[in-house]
């Protein structure tokens, strides 16, 4: 099965999740944007739900399949946020940003009395990692702050080039925040709390994409079918 309809699979299992009435946190990415697709069929069948988007880039496809959208400012406390992942580990400490909508995501999340992830499993890792870390950082001393991620992370035992995200039109990436992207090419964060712990401390970041401790239910989709992962590793299946 190719990714993509696993991506379908998780989003069609986080449905279930979803009730008439409910205030929610809509993430960013390929898997989100799966999920708002089926959304907006249950919308159109008179399904009663208000979004709050993550990205611009998911407020647009929410306006265009017509799900109802409000600003944070307008429903600050949210029932749930259905989001994406770039790694999974099995504590359910996520890597996220490879899109750019960490700061966002991160602030819905915050908002949500659950989050509930949804991935293929190919996200699932036993170390976070791999998927270079997206840290969003001040346009301001840029230099300055990618020196010091890089002696934080020393301190954290971890080594590695943190590169500026280039866009698409060849200049740093911008976020919907008007910040950059600083990408840590680490391989392997076997402490993602301490690592967290040492990014905050830097002036210039402004956020990064650990999520600790935020995951309610990761919604994984593999060729063996649908699991369900806790934070207490209990498994359901579908
Ligand atoms: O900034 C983007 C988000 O964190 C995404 O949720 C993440 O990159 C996963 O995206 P995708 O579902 O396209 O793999």
């Amino acid at each position: 099965m190719d990714a993509e309809t696993l991506k379908r699979q998780a989003a069609e299992a986080a449905l279930s999740h979803v009730e008439d009435g409910m205030r929610l946190g809509i993430g960013t990415g390929s898997t989100a944007e799966a999920f708002v697709h089926l959304l907006a069929e249950r919308v159109a069948d008179g399904f009663s739900v208000v979004g709050v988007p993550t990205s611009e880039r998911t407020a647009r496809l929410c306006l265009d399949l017509g799900v109802p959208l409000r600003s944070l400012e307008e429903e600050p406390e949210l029932d749930l946020a259905i989001d994406g992942a770039d790694e999974v580990d099995h504590e359910l400490r996520l890597i996220k940003g490879g899109g750019g909508a960490l700061l966002r995501e991160k602030i819905v999340a915050a908002a949500s009395r659950a989050m509930v992830v949804i991935a293929d499993e190919g996200k699932l890792v036993d170390t976070l990692g791999a998927f270079p870390l997206p840290i969003e950082v001040n346009p301001f001393g840029l230099s300055a702050t990618r020196i010091a991620i890089e002696r934080a992370a020393e301190r954290c035992g971890l080594s590695g080039d943190v590169t500026v995200r280039i866009g698409g039109d060849g200049a740093p990436f911008e976020t919907d925040g008007g910040h950059y992207i600083l990408d840590g090419a680490f391989a392997r964060i076997p402490n993602p709390e301490g690592l967290s712990s040492a990014l905050y401390t830097i002036p210039g970041v402004v956020e990064h994409g650990i999520f600790l401790s935020m995951t309610s239910a990761a919604i994984v989709a593999g060729e063996q079918g649908v699991r369900t992962l806790t934070p207490q590793r209990h498994e359901q299946e579908h």
